[in-house]
């Protein structure tokens, strides 16, 4: 599958580099506003692939995306220490204007997978520019959010992050709801496993996950000024899942009719993600606050896109 990038900074070139690593794609092609940059970052990453996968790495300009089945767009700014994500709409959103023209007259087909932030906003920017159908307009959403929270939980019962079952919900940011009432562990409801472990999530282990996970992008920001490991092999997984029509569930961002009384807000659940797009969305069992704090992050975020109109 040809998959196309758009903005190879931090985070497209990481993408790139585990789309090469994982062998998730047979043709990756990149494009940035300096086409000098996006050649250097091709070819840096093509003396990777002979150590992964069959797979040709190249840069160029919006044409060179012909034939692409998905475009991965993480182009524009990201967030200086301190920042928070949707105080980059305006500027992204602007980005997006060229950017999604140009990609839409290169590969009209292409499937789109946003990642500039604040992404579910900006899934909605581009499904409006692009004239999509909504499934195959896919923002990266929470898949980093999940990871994270997987990842610290996995960590505190001493058990691999494959074996938990756990998702964010909501906006990738701040107002993000971390779904405790339906986490698993194997097949256990986590807090049950956590005390067969010996490892009980008590009330300060919950709230150390939970700044762990929402407060995770600050506190890399400020350590390394961006992050981008995470969220590259967060872009693989999802373009394997489209690739291989996996059919694999997802937390991802896409334009949600109704979620929690909220309608036409684009945000994350889990969804399963194959070679159409998203397929179907699930509705998590929440626990009350938990529903009402989903009910307030889809409310912001519905309030910041039509601001934006
Ligand atoms: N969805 C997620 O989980 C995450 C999202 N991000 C977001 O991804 C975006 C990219 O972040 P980084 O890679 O760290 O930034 P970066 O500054 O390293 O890279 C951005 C790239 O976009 C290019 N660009 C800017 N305007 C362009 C245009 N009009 N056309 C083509 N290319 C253009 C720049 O030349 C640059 O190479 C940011 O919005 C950031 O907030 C970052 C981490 C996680
Ligand atoms: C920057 C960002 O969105 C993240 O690492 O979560």
């Amino acid at each position: 599958m040809k998959v196309g990038i758009v903005g190879v900074g931090m985070v497209g070139s990481a993408a790139a580099y585990a789309l090469a690593l994982r062998g998730g794609a047979s043709e990756i092609v990149l494009v940035d506003q300096s086409e000098a940059f996006a050649r250097a970052q091709a070819e840096d990453i093509a003396h990777a692939v002979p150590f992964a996968h069959p797979c040709r790495v190249s840069a160029g300009g919006y044409d060179a995306l012909n034939g692409a089945a998905l475009v991965i767009l993480a182009a524009g700014v990201a967030q200086k220490p301190g920042e928070d994500r949707l105080s980059l709409l305006a500027r992204n959103a602007e980005v997006f204007a060229k950017v999604i023209e140009g990609v839409r007259g290169a590969a009209p087909g292409a499937m789109l997978l946003v990642a500039s932030n604040p992404v579910d906003v900006m899934t909605g920017v581009a499904l409006r520019l692009s004239g999509l159908p909504v499934g195959r307009v896919i923002g990266s959403g929470t898949i980093l959010d999940t990871a994270r929270f997987r990842s610290l939980l996995a960590d505190h019962m001493g058990i691999a992050a494959q074996s938990v079952h756990a998702y964010v919900l909501g906006e990738h940011g701040d107002s993000e709801v971390l779904a405790w009432a339906s986490a698993r562990a194997g097949s256990e409801p986590v807090a049950r496993f956590a005390a067969q472990m010996g490892a009980a999530i008590t009330g300060d282990v919950r709230a150390r996950i939970d700044d762990g996970v929402r407060r995770a992008a600050y506190r890399i920001i400020e350590g390394k000024g961006a992050t981008w490991y995470g969220i590259g092999a967060g872009l693989a997984r999802i373009v394997q899942a489209v690739r291989d029509d996996q059919r694999a569930v997802l937390s991802v961002s896409t334009f949600t009719p109704e979620v929690e009384g909220v309608q036409d807000v684009a945000l994350s659940l889990p969804r399963v993600v194959g070679r159409e797009g998203v397929l179907s969305t699930l509705n998590p069992e929440l626990a009350p606050d938990e529903a009402v704090a989903l009910r307030r992050s889809a409310e912001m975020l519905m309030a910041t896109a039509e601001a934006l109109d």
